[in-house]
């Protein structure tokens, strides 16, 4: 595990400032994949919880196939570090709307989800019961902002006992006709570059963001770090990256934009290591 930090002295800042400001003014902002879920499995990568539906049963071989090719061909484009987010905003639009489409010809059902998590191979990351319990216990809001599949997450965090009532999701839902059949997803798609004000502002969690003005924004992608974007009067912002993939060529703009960078951890130890300190009372 490697934990860098450019700016230790601010970081330190940040912490005392939030324990400063009290639980009452905390809020944990996270994303799903590869951030509360881990990367890597036994030496594989872990699923996405797109890859957990393109790789289950329920799915033909031939769709299993176009998913696949899809993945290979635009995953490659998400993490480029060379092109610019603005060129990467309509290839992952078309990304999600193919795989989207191919999902939905699929007749996957409703009552199929809790049996295709418990086949999958994802993994939450090491400490995240302890994530979850803790904040749970204080009384943190913990919003889950995912360009996934808002039913497999929340399904993969039911059957690890930690979906409290504190913790909220915004994603990419299903949606299912009366049979229980799935037929599209619903609006607005999220993809990775558009985790932002424009998709939260019509959420009902907009108005319970901005009370908690201190904020852990825990990311993977480049694109993670809008997702408090509609925080009006953020008074500290702790932004935790992992950083999974292409490692050497991403470090530096990673600790340019992230606060920490964890490199090669597949634990919540270090947030975790955080909210013990900023929520206990010495
Ligand atoms: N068809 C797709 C589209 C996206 N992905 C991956 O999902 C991740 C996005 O979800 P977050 O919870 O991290 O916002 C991202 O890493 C994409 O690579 C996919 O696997 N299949
Ligand atoms: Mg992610």
């Amino acid at each position: 595990i490697t934990v860098r930090i450019k700016d230790p002295e601010r970081v330190a800042g940040i912490i005392r400032a939030m324990k400063e400001q009290g639980t009452h003014k905390l809020q944990v902002i996270s994303d799903f994949d590869m951030t509360l879920s881990r990367f890597g499995c036994n030496g594989r990568r872990c699923p996405t919880s797109h890859n957990i539906l393109d790789n289950s049963r329920v799915v033909s071989e031939e769709g299993r196939r176009q998913l696949k090719d899809l993945l290979h061909y635009y995953y490659p484009i998400e993490i480029d570090p060379k092109r610019t987010l603005e060129e990467k905003r309509p290839l992952m639009v078309e990304w999600w709307s193919k795989a989207h489409e191919l999902l939905s010809q699929q007749k996957i059902l409703k009552s199929d989800i809790p049996q295709i998590v418990r086949e999958s191979d994802v993994m939450l990351r090491d400490g995240f019961d302890e994530l979850f319990n803790r904040l749970h216990k204080y009384n943190v809001p913990l919003f889950i902002f995912s360009a996934g599949v808002g039913d497999i997450l929340e399904e993969i965090i039911r059957q690890a006992n930690v979906f409290h009532p504190n913790v909220n999701v915004v994603s990419n839902y299903m949606d299912f006709d009366d049979n229980g059949v799935l037929r599209r997803f619903k609006a607005p798609l999220i993809h990775t570059y558009n985790k932002n004000n424009s998709v939260l502002r019509d959420t009902e969690y907009f108005q319970q963001l901005s009370a908690r003005t201190s904020i852990i924004l825990l990311g993977d992608s480049m694109g993670d770090l809008t997702m408090a974007d509609g925080v009006p009067s953020v008074e500290n912002i702790l932004k935790i990256g992992f950083l999974n993939d292409k490692v050497e060529e991403q470090r530096e703009r990673y600790l340019d934009a992230y606060d920490v960078v964890l490199e090669s951890d597949e634990t919540l130890d270090v947030v975790n290591g955080i909210l013990r300190f900023v929520l206990t009372e010495t």
